[in-house]
């Protein structure tokens, strides 16, 4: 038991999937894994433990922002002995090759994040991937012709709404492929307690062209990602 988790002594994996989402993480358990315990219920905050292809896997909804991540995230680590977290999300296109439905991987994370402020008042910290997932995982990726990735820099912004979208548009003018809320807070924590960790991302919509995807659309994108996420985080 941790403060936000009530999960067993043991029974996390030390490899886990992280979307935003609690009704994600059940979709991701009841679709790709075996013998499914759900191992939290505290706040809604949905996770499972089972198995894909034999190799015990959890999936842990991580809620939305960098508070929220940073917290499951460190209880993972500490409390769960922890190892490995893919975070499997959406992300807000910023550049205009990185089209709906395409998928990212993010090698650093740029961000507005008051918590990096906190760890790092006087210098710009830059919360990067583990080496060996980002390679792994855009090696399994290239064995799916219909999965376009990029991989580069994203932001990850505290605000989902902002009142003007300058910022967005300079970041895009400097190489930054999207936005999202998360992937700062989780690349920092990799780094500080000596972790791998990755974020992979779908894109759901284009902050620049104002396109959208439905539901449905990004399901197949989705469920190809989270397969390229599963064979990552088993080395296979
Ligand atoms: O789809 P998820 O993983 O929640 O990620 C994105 O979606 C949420 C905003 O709608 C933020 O959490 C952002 O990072
Ligand atoms: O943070 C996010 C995620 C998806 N789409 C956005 O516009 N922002």
């Amino acid at each position: 038991m941790s403060i936000h988790l009530n999960a067993k002594e043991g029974q996390i994996s030390e490899k886990v999937l992280m979307p935003g989402d609690p009704l994600r993480a059940k979709y991701i358990a009841d679709t790709f894994l075996e013998d499914v315990e759900c191992h939290n219920t505290v706040r809604g905050m949905y996770g499972y433990t089972g198995t894909y292809k034999g190799h015990k896997i959890s999936v842990q909804s991580s809620g939305m922002g960098a508070p929220s991540m940073s917290i499951y995230a460190t209880e993972l680590i500490k409390d769960y002995g922890v190892k490995n977290i893919i975070r499997v999300g959406t992300i807000g296109a910023m550049k205009l090759e990185v089209k709906i439905r395409d998928v990212v991987m993010a090698i650093a994370a740029t961000n507005d994040s008051k918590m990096q402020n906190i760890i790092f008042p006087q210098i710009n910290y830059a919360p990067n991937a583990s080496f060996t997932l980002l390679e792994r995982a855009y090696r399994l990726s290239k064995q799916n012709e219909g999965l376009k990735v990029h991989v580069g820099n994203v932001f990850t912004g505290d605000a989902f709404y902002e009142d003007d979208d300058s910022m967005i548009r300079k970041l895009a003018d400097y190489g930054v492929l999207g936005v999202d809320m998360e992937t700062a807070a989780l690349y920092t924590l990799g780094s500080k307690y000596s972790i791998d960790v990755l974020s992979i991302m779908t894109v759901s919509d284009h902050v620049i062209t104002g396109e959208e995807t439905t539901a449905d659309e990004r399901q197949t994108t989705f469920n190809d990602m989270i397969i390229v996420a599963l064979n990552t985080l088993i080395n296979e």
